[in-house]
């Protein structure tokens, strides 16, 4: 069933609906091609965020969704959204952007996932919304395959406007469509071509069907959950660093009670998103 409801809407809501609730790391498509080795939250990391120095509140972390025109990106963002499919074709004009609600472990989290235009002569108006993305989706459509040899060209635009995070490189999907339309031997054919691509893309590869729903919001989930972990992460840097001055003013309760008295070595734990993983 359709369920548009005002982005604002989402956000205020007491508690994420049912399928927006995470209390486990969600798997990658295929473990062997993901750059993100993440199989589960560490102890560590649950107990730090179940703790109360969880301070200054998470970000809303930014999606972008690229690709060629025609390959199903509004398709996408409005199955996981909205719960439907719509199989006439309707070009994006510019950018769309929904934002969707997810609690994890019960911390309110939120993404905007902003769908850009195809067609060229919107590119430079969709360029201009990839800064500061946390997750960059670059999708094509698995039964054409030349959209697929696109998606370097793709993937080297987002990137150009978002490696200044503060938490290093966004992480990167590369996502193929329309699996329903696919014979199970070109399925096979088509995956171990976009797995090489993937690998050399540094980005984690999916195949979905947005008519039938399947892999969409698992897909979806998974972004939310590296997000939320390189979000929290970051969070995690600023009280170290704020610890940090702690120590000068000899502030010892709070060093003593979340043990982050060196604030210099977590920098180097942290720095990019992959490195969070150790915590
Ligand atoms: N069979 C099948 N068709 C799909 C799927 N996803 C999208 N389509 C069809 O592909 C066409 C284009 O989908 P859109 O989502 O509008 O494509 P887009 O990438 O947003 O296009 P632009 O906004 O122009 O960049 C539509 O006619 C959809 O019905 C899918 O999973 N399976």
């Amino acid at each position: 069933m359709s369920q548009r409801r005002s982005a604002t809407f989402k956000m205020l809501r007491t508690e994420a609906p049912l399928e927006r609730q995470i209390d486990f790391f969600p798997r990658p498509f295929k473990r062997d091609t993901t750059p993100y080795p993440v199989h589960d939250f560490t102890k560590l990391f649950k107990e730090y965020i179940t703790s109360k120095y969880l301070v200054n509140g998470l970000k809303i972390s930014k999606t972008i969704v690229l690709g060629d025109v025609g390959v199903g990106k509004t398709c996408l963002v409005n199955r996981f959204c909205h719960q439907v499919y719509d199989r006439n074709y309707k070009a994006t004009i510019g950018v769309d952007f929904e934002v969707e609600r997810f609690d994890i472990f019960q911390i309110p989290f939120n993404m905007q996932i902003w769908d850009t235009a195809g067609q060229e002569r919107f590119k430079s108006i969709a360029s201009s919304y990839y800064r500061g993305a946390h997750s960059v989706v670059v999708v094509f459509d698995m039964s054409k395959i030349i959209t697929l040899s696109h998606c370097g060209q793709w993937m080297h635009d987002a990137l150009q406007w978002t490696n200044q995070l503060a938490y290093g490189r966004p992480h990167c999907f590369l996502v193929g469509t329309k699996m329903d339309l696919l014979s199970p031997s070109a399925y096979e054919r088509v995956i171990q071509i976009a797995s090489k691509e993937a690998h050399r893309f540094q980005a984690e590869l999916w195949a979905v069907s947005s008519q039938t729903g399947e892999n969409v919001n698992e897909l979806f989930n998974r972004i939310a959950a590296l997000a939320f972990q390189a979000n929290v992460c970051m969070e995690r840097n600023v009280i170290a660093s704020s610890v940090s001055i702690g120590n000068i003013q000899k502030d010892k309760g709070v060093t003593e009670s979340i043990k982050l008295s060196d604030a210099s070595n977590m920098k180097k734990k942290c720095s990019g998103s992959r490195g969070c993983f150790t915590f």
